[in-house]
């Protein structure tokens, strides 16, 4: 079994197909821009992180055998492609964010006398490799806040129930995972007792991807139906619920995966801490709360079928939104790579560090 969901060389950029996960484990090459598109869009590669990462580093792939004789036409490309990536799929922020990083970093090339078409395009390739590594890095850090966090909160050499939903680890990740990362380190410390994900439906990223890394690593683990949490919350003692995001906006509101938001106020009405784990690459500081995200809403198909079989009565529409948001008061903190947050706090510390930047 494999965990790695991301394979890139200089040039080379090969997907784990989690369309095929967790019976086959087989890597797909995205040759450009058009294959890393169509990988998001169609899910052979999800979760928030991982999608920025590889839509940026199939444009990478895409344009390291290119020459550029001049800097306007490397920097009116990689912006047309940025956006077109951004586009593959709406409601995780990480993209857009990566992409508007990386366009304001081809415009200042594009500006700079001293550096040359070639030196820009260099530049522009390394800014996107690092994302792979600084993904991890940061993923580290946010399972160690998560578990000191969550520790906090339980006495001295005690053990912990945890809950998560969808899938938050290697495989949505450059590694480790967000949520899953939380998980990770609270195993790691020996504190961790049990955990529980829920299979997730429709596309059953709990019951396919997490269970298949929690196999993987020796985690006490158990799947549940999404139907069961409050009859786990009653049964089992749950010490805290942990999921990852796919845009948090300024007043902590969180876009995750479906189901998120019935989790939460099952949590609260039991009285269960609710955090998220969410590097600040999934934070849009550019909304106010979360009746700005727009929701995704994927084919019927993914409803209506598991696998190609057919589940539901024919005939019978469905709907199906990807995510939905649960609102900031039912949040007990969010869990980045630079500490925990209550939701409220989210937008002092923005603004503390701009006004660090720019003093
Ligand atoms: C670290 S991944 C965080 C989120 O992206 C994850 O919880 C999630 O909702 C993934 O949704 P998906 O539709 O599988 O891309």
């Amino acid at each position: 079994m494999t965990l790695k969901s991301i394979r890139y060389e200089s040039g080379k950029l090969e997907i784990l197909d989690q369309l095929l996960l967790p019976s086959q484990s087989q890597y797909i090459e995205v040759k450009g821009v058009e294959d890393g598109w169509r990988a998001i869009h169609k899910m052979h590669v999800r979760g928030a992180p991982a999608i920025a990462i590889v839509g940026c580093l199939s444009l990478a792939v895409e344009i390291q055998p290119e020459v550029f004789t001049d800097k306007k036409t490397l920097r009116q490309e990689v912006e047309g492609k940025l956006n077109y990536l951004v586009s593959a799929r709406p409601t995780a922020v990480n993209m857009k964010l990566a992409a508007d990083e990386l366009i304001s970093l081809v415009n200042a090339l594009d500006k700079d006398e001293t550096v040359s078409a070639e030196q820009m395009k260099l530049k522009f390739l390394s800014a996107i490799e690092t994302m792979l590594d600084k993904d991890i890095i940061d993923n580290r850090a946010i399972g160690d806040a998560g578990a000191k966090a969550i520790l906090s909160h339980c006495p001295k050499d005690s053990m912990v129930r945890i809950l998560t939903h969808c899938n938050t680890g290697s495989l949505a990740t450059a590694g480790y995972g967000t949520a899953l990362g939380v998980i990770r380190s609270l195993h790691s410390l020996k504190r961790l007792e049990h955990v529980y994900c829920t299979e997730t439906r429709p596309y059953n990223q709990g019951a396919r991807l997490t269970a298949y890394e929690l196999v993987h690593d020796k985690i006490p683990a158990t799947l549940v139906c999404d139907s069961m949490v409050s009859a786990l919350m009653r049964a089992r003692n749950i010490t805290a619920v942990v999921v990852g995001a796919d845009r948090v906006a300024t007043n902590g509101d969180t876009a995750n995966k479906i189901g998120t938001y019935q989790i939460a106020v099952v949590a609260k009405h039991h009285g269960v801490l609710f955090y998220v784990a969410a590097p600040f690459t999934s934070i849009d500081f550019s909304i106010p709360s979360g009746e700005h995200i727009l929701i995704e809403e994927r084919p019927e198909h993914e409803m209506s079928h598991v696998a190609d079989h057919r589940i539901a009565a024919t005939g019978i529409s469905c709907w199906n939104p990807a995510f939905d948001v649960t609102p900031a008061s039912l949040i007990t903190g969010i869990i980045t790579e630079k500490g925990v947050f209550g939701p409220g706090e989210l937008m002092q510390h923005h603004k503390n560090s701009s006004d660090f930047l720019h003093s």
